[in-house]
């Protein structure tokens, strides 16, 4: 049986923030649905309208998510190009994962355009993504539920450093098992990166489909979004190996938190830009078209360089290109410029997703706001731990990279 109240330091604001964040979390990705719609798109003020139960609850929708969640298990399932080793453990063990996440998006897509083909009817999407995103809670909700009855018959030494301090709602939000798994279905792996993307640049394509329908051809706003983020969900899949070395996996339970932003808040709220577009059209010239890829690119040269840079430093310390403290640090290339240079390209990434919407609403840079406080968040937590993981040399490192994420800014 596990062990109750660890003495690990509570986060988010305790139980108080974590009760508050399970019901902030999904009131603001209905906010957001319902405000993208709505004429005057104000993020900041009420709601347009209250919707009805009736409005929110679909079976159909309901099935449809059971449906897709049913169909990327399949994909996991299929053999895999590569298995690769996580971190180890704290019983010295390491588990298998497979490497087939980018299959799985193209084995999706032949499976929409075939559908497409045949009649499917993909631009009736959008209507629905209000039950859809209702459908997606509940089933993180419950999900988060079972993961927490399952941590409770679970060895000690599977649970996480966090998300057992013995406060149920505290620990029902964090995650107390590290990697729930049946038999070898990790759980937390297939849900970081599979339904919740590959269902974002669904949302994403479905959206584009009903303007055409709409307007005679999508705008160029809209082939901008949907381009840049089909690029960012696709190198996340190709790369998906690194994702096994992110906090989430490595540190974090899998709880409420991760349920609900892998399954819910990614797909729902991360489509907000092309959601906007369909109800507000924005004429986009060729000029500006042309500056708005190019910043995308900008981040996106940073993000890969940065995230490429730390790959090949972790498989090979001694690389002559990238000169090491002597404790297994980075202090050249991107990672001498500012201590988390893969975030800064993530954020001017961000930037380019919202400019196509123009700049007389607030809504779809709502990313873009989310994110820096999700990235400054993030970037002090992993500081905490990488101040225990490497002692002096991380403070060695400080000194000599001051910036975290923005040189000479932050
Ligand atoms: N779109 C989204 O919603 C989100 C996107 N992301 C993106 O996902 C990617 C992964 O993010 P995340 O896991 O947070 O962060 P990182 O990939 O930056 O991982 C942080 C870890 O990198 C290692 N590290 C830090 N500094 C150095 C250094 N100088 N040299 C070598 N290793 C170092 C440490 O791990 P160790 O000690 O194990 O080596 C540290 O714990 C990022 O590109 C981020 O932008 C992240 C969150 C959300
Ligand atoms: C619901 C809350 C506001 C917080 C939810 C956080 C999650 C949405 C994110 C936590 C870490 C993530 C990562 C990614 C997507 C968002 C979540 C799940 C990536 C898969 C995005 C693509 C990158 O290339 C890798 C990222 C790893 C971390």
């Amino acid at each position: 049986m596990a062990p109750q109240g660890s003495r690990a330091e509570l986060e988010f604001g305790g139980p108080l923030g974590a009760a508050a964040l399970l019901l902030l979390l999904p009131a603001t990705m209905f906010h957001l649905l319902l405000v993208a719609r709505s004429g005057p798109a104000r993020l900041l003020g009420p709601p347009p309208y209250l919707p009805e139960l009736e409005e929110l609850w679909s079976p159909w929708a309901l099935l449809l998510c059971l449906t897709w969640l049913g169909l990327q298990a399949a994909l996991y399932l299929l053999p895999a190009r590569k298995v690769a080793e996580g971190q180890e453990l704290k019983d010295k063990s390491r588990l298998s994962y497979p490497i087939n996440g980018f299959q799985a998006l193209v084995l999706t897509a032949l499976l929409v355009g075939l559908g497409v083909l045949a009649g499917l009817p993909l631009s009736a999407l959008p209507e629905m993504l209000l039950p859809l995103a209702f459908a997606a809670t509940l089933i993180a909700f419950i999900f988060s539920l079972l993961l927490y009855l399952k941590a409770l018959v679970a060895p000690a030494s599977a649970l996480a450093p966090g998300g057992n301090s013995g406060n149920p709602i505290y620990d029902f939000f964090l995650g107390r098992e590290l990697n729930p798994r049946i038999c070898s279905f990790d759980f937390k792996y297939f849900c970081e990166l599979r339904p919740g993307l590959i269902g974002w640049v669904l949302i994403n394509l479905a959206l584009l489909m009903q303007e055409a329908e709409l307007r005679g051809s999508p705008s160029l706003a809209m082939w901008l979004v949907n381009g840049f983020q089909l690029l960012y969900v696709g190198d996340a899949l190709w790369h998906e190996e690194a994702v096994l070395t992110t906090m989430d996996i490595i540190h974090d339970g899998f709880g409420f938190m991760l349920a609900f932003g892998d399954l819910a808040w990614v797909p729902f709220t991360y489509s907000l830009q092309a959601q906007f577009l369909l109800y507000h059209p924005e004429p986009l010239g060729l000029p500006l078209a042309s500056v708005i890829c190019l910043i995308n690119a900008v981040g996106y040269y940073i993000f890969r360089g940065a995230n490429s840079q730390k790959n090949a430093f972790r498989k090979n310390p001694s690389d002559p290109r990238v000169a090491a403290t002597g404790r297994r640090l980075l202090v050249s290339g991107w990672w001498g410029m500012v201590r988390h240079p893969n975030y800064l390209g993530d954020l001017i990434m961000a930037l380019a997703w919202s400019l196509p919407c123009g700049v007389s609403h607030l809504l779809p840079y709502f990313y873009l706001l989310y994110f820096t406080a999700l990235l400054v968040h993030r970037e002090a937590r992993d500081e905490q731990q990488c101040l225990r993981k490497y002692g002096l040399a991380w403070h060695a490192y400080c000194r000599r990279v001051p910036y975290r994420i923005v040189p000479y800014i932050y």
